[in-house]
This record gives structure tokens, sequence and C-alpha cells, in this order.
């Protein structure tokens, strides 16, 4: 078989990946709790090969040294355009399973924007707006890394849902380095849930806050993510978020 046709075969398999994810389920569980799993995205030759572009020279936009800015400990790649094709189709393929929930929860949190169908469209408002710098991101972290709680907002166009895949498998490529998520209700303690992924698994989540349903109505929630510390072994996840930097 050439390359060009095994890469088409890979594309064609991961697009069924993509649309037989039980959206349904994911829907449910993203209002429920703010993040769903999709288990089994991208499988184990794909992992591999995407965490491998880390230590390739070219295709990349900028190089963040955690440490530097404060964000934690361990370093990530912002990918140039044009995206590696699993990548970019991971983008385009995810979102308009996401703009509906995007849309229902704006109009929750009385909050007018609306997004369209196509991930296109909405990435050409960013980049009306000039946010036009590519977001996916690969990271790796080493024993002792870490990424503190944060939210991934780039200029005044933010999609409210955001997507981590984990390219290592826990236990045998790394120990500790778990995928966290922190909760701040108005008036109360923040509440953090661990995200249990295996390689291959994403996860989906809310950017910066999500609508709750309480006894006097629907209220905002404030959602943070981070990683908690790896305690052996090399750690790499793929970042896929939906909005364009500044
Ligand atoms: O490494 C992770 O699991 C989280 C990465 C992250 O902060 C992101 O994808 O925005
Ligand atoms: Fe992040």
């Amino acid at each position: 078989m050439s390359a060009a046709v095994a890469l088409r075969r890979d594309a064609k398999a991961l697009a069924q990946r993509i649309a037989w994810q039980d959206w349904e389920r994911v829907a449910a569980a993203l209002d429920a709790c703010g993040h769903a799993i999709l288990p089994g995205l991208l499988d184990q030759t794909e992992c591999r090969a995407i965490a491998a572009l880390y230590d390739r020279p070219d295709g990349f936009r900028s190089r963040v040294v955690m440490a530097r800015h404060g964000f934690g400990s361990g370093e990530y790649r912002y990918f140039a355009y044009p995206l590696p094709e699993t990548v970019a189709m991971l983008r385009t393929a995810v979102y308009p399973h996401l703009s509906p929930v995007a849309n229902r929860w704006n109009a929750a949190m009385g909050i007018d924007v609306r997004y369209p169908e196509a991930h296109v469209d909405f990435l050409q408002r960013c980049h009306d707006a000039g946010q036009v710098r590519p977001t996916p991101l690969l990271l790796r972290y080493d024993a002792g890394d870490y990424n503190c709680l944060h939210q991934d907002l780039y200029g005044e166009h933010v999609f409210p849902l955001q997507m981590a895949v984990l390219l290592s498998e826990p236990d045998d490529d790394f120990e500790g380095g778990e995928f966290v998520l922190t909760e701040q209700r108005p008036r109360m303690q923040s509440r953090a849930d661990v995200v249990p992924l295996r390689r291959g698994d994403a996860v989906v989540f809310a950017v910066h806050h999500r609508p709750v349903k309480g006894t006097r109505g629907t209220y905002r929630v404030n959602l943070r993510h981070g990683v908690s510390r790896v305690r052996s072994g090399r750690r790499h996840t793929l970042g896929i978020v939906f909005h364009d930097a500044l």
C-alpha cells in the first residue's frame, strides 16, 4: 500500500471513530458535570506518531517552557498552520458535535453569542478579529512536572469547550500526571474532579464557565483545568482549543 493510500485509510478510520462516539452521552455528561470522556479517539499508532512530532524542528509556531511563566513545570509547543492532518481533522470534525452544546450553554447563561455549525465559519470570526494564530498544542511532562490550574482564553472570541487527548499510557509510560478539573460555584469552595484517561482517550471540558441549574434558576460556575505532578516517566498530550489566538 502506498503512503498516500494508508493516510487516506487512516483519515477515514479517524473520521469514523469521531462519528461513532456516543454524542448524546457526551452532551449529557457535559451538562451534568462539565466534562466528558471520548474513549479511544486515537489509536496507539496515531498517539505515538503525534507525540513524536514534539522533537521535530519544524511544524510549530512557538515553544513555552512553563516554569518561566509560572504556569507549572514542563513544556509545550503550539502547532503552526497548516496543522498536521490528524490534528486538523480532530478539530474540524469534533467541533460540530459540540457547537449545539455551546449554544445551549450560552442561552442558559444569558450570553448572546452563538456558534456556527462549521468550524471554518467560527475560525473566520476569530481571524476577522485578529485572532489568527493556531492554538492546538503538544505538551510534554517529565518526572516532577505539572500544569497549574488555568483557563485557555486567547482573546475576545472563545469557544466554550475544548479537548485534550492523552498520548501516553498511564502506569506504563508514566505515573501520576492526572488530568484535573476544578469548579468554583458562587460563594462556595472549589471542587476537584480527576478524569481517568487511558492512552488515546480524549476529555472534552468547559474552557471557563458552564451553566448549572439551581433552585433559584441557572447560575454560572467557573472551571479551571490542570495536571497533577507526574511521578515518573514522560507524558504527552495533544490539546485542541477551537478558537485561535491574538
Ligand atoms: O496535559 C494535559 O492533560 C492538559 C493540557 C492542557 O492544559 C490543554 O490541553 O489545554
Ligand atoms: Fe489548558
